[in-house]
């Protein structure tokens, strides 16, 4: 996985995009797709295509386009979700119960494992399939179950000390639902959601 590790995150982004995408056609049965075609059907430019999936080799046949399952199947090694990724979950509240029960849904691949509550209230509840536990298991259950990925939906103030608590049980990427910036060692990722800029910022196309 060394040689990715360069890749630039805006190409890393969009591959599960074009894995959604595959996943959709080969749903439909179809076999095999041009970078035109993907482009046109995402809406990206197919030379941006091209150059994003060659970083990884060469898995295009000249005239033919892309096997769907070959390239659905390398995308999936590239991303590393040919394997099980076992995810907590910080704060159960609105929204991370809904992901909770959202997540039954999703690929086995990034399953939501464990969830966790910092409130006496919440623990002992059931989400999903899943029994809220308190903070202080949160360390033991990452450390067993080797877990390295966390997420985050606690309110903006209690964010940092809970991205701390995750990076000291061993998390190495966090996805942050909460609207602010937490800061972390360079050795852990953490991704950002914010609806509130997205609307913000598809506010200007109006
Ligand atoms: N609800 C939404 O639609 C929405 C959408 C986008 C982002 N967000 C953001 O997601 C976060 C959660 O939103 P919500 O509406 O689910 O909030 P919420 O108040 O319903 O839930 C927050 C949960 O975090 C727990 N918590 C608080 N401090 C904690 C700590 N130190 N350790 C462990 N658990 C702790 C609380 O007990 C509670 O269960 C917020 O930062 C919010 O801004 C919410």
């Amino acid at each position: 996985m060394d040689k990715y590790q360069k890749i630039p995150d805006v190409v890393i982004k969009r591959l599960p995009i074009y894995l959604r995408y595959l996943d959709q056609l080969s749903a439909m049965d179809v076999e095999t797709v041009s970078s035109q075609q993907m482009g046109d059907d995402l809406n990206l430019n197919p030379a941006q295509i091209r150059k994003d999936l060659s970083i990884f080799g060469d898995f295009g046949v000249k005239g033919m386009g892309y096997r769907v399952s070959d390239l659905s199947e390398k995308l999936r090694s590239i991303l590393g979700l040919d394997k099980e990724i076992p995810i907590i979950l910080v704060g159960v509240g609105n929204l991370g119960a809904a992901l909770c029960q959202y997540n039954r849904y999703q690929s086995p691949s990034t399953r939501i494992v464990s969830v966790f509550d910092g409130h006496p209230s919440k623990v002992g509840q059931t989400v999903g399939s899943m029994v809220v536990k308190p903070m202080e298991d949160m360390e033991d259950f990452v450390q067993q179950n080797k877990v390295k990925m966390g997420i985050i939906t606690v309110p903006s103030q209690a964010a940092q000390k809970v991205a701390d608590q995750m990076i000291e049980s061993g998390i190495t990427v966090i996805l942050n639902f909460a609207p602010t910036l937490i800061h972390v060692p360079s050795n852990v990722k953490v991704q950002n959601s914010d609806v509130t800029t997205e609307l913000q910022a598809l506010s200007y196309y109006l």
